[in-house]
């Protein structure tokens, strides 16, 4: 029944999941860098960029004490391309019975995206109890997951989309959720600008707002 090994692992390494979009390759050690430096070492590079494959390698080579996955992962075959680079585990924004049944028991975890109590049953049924809610602020935040998983309550979730430091702890707060994931500790123009000292100075920020 547990599709899932490892899956906890990935859940609890860190309350924040940095979800990454690397444009140019020259960014992705400095900014995996940073966010170490700022207290994280779980990476998800989102698939959304030409570099994200070779970037989920050089940071997986580099950093081998951080837990480095994909974002973004539509299909069979970009999962198999991201275990391949190095990744130890993917994350996608929905799924497909397709995709879970494939990765389904292999050594990196899928966490598949859910928005609704159905698609939480289905991933259930195939086995997935670590689940991201996604798109989590458009899809009604934290009061509407607090309302799904009243009556699905043997799922974790990541809740993802829309996150900050403002509304994080809403989620943190409710049982089922272990770690939010957000882009907001690394915005695009300090990325750009290359203002590594101010993406660590916003993840700790954040770290230090999480409600225990
Ligand atoms: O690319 C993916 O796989 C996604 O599922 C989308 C990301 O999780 C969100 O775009 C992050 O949301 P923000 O923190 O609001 O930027």
């Amino acid at each position: 029944m547990i599709a899932q090994k490892n899956v906890s692992a990935v859940f609890e390494a860190s309350p924040i999941v940095p979800v990454m979009v690397i444009k140019d390759l020259a960014v992705a050690i400095p900014l995996a860098q940073a966010l170490l430096d700022g207290g994280i070492n779980v990476f998800e590079i989102t698939l959304r960029t030409e570099a994200a494959l070779d970037a989920i390698e050089k940071i997986a080579k580099t950093f081998p004490q951080a837990i480095v996955g994909a974002g973004t992962v539509l299909s069979t075959q970009q999962y198999d391309d991201v275990v391949a680079r190095g990744a130890q585990f993917a994350i996608s924004p929905g799924f497909t019975s397709n995709l879970l049944k494939h990765a389904s028991g292999q050594a990196a975890p899928l966490i598949p995206g859910v928005s609704s109590a159905s698609e939480m049953m289905q991933a259930r049924e195939l086995g997935y109890t670590h689940l991201k809610f996604f798109p989590a602020e458009a899809s009604g935040g934290a009061k509407a997951l607090k309302a799904l998983t009243a009556p699905i309550q043997d799922v974790k979730i990541c809740p993802t989309g829309g996150i900050s430091e403002a509304n994080m702890n809403d989620y943190l707060e409710l049982a089922s959720v272990v770690c939010v994931g957000g882009s907001w500790i690394m915005p695009e123009a300090a990325i750009e600008a290359k203002r590594w000292a101010e993406i660590t100075d916003l993840t700790k920020s954040a770290l230090e707002k999480v409600a225990s």
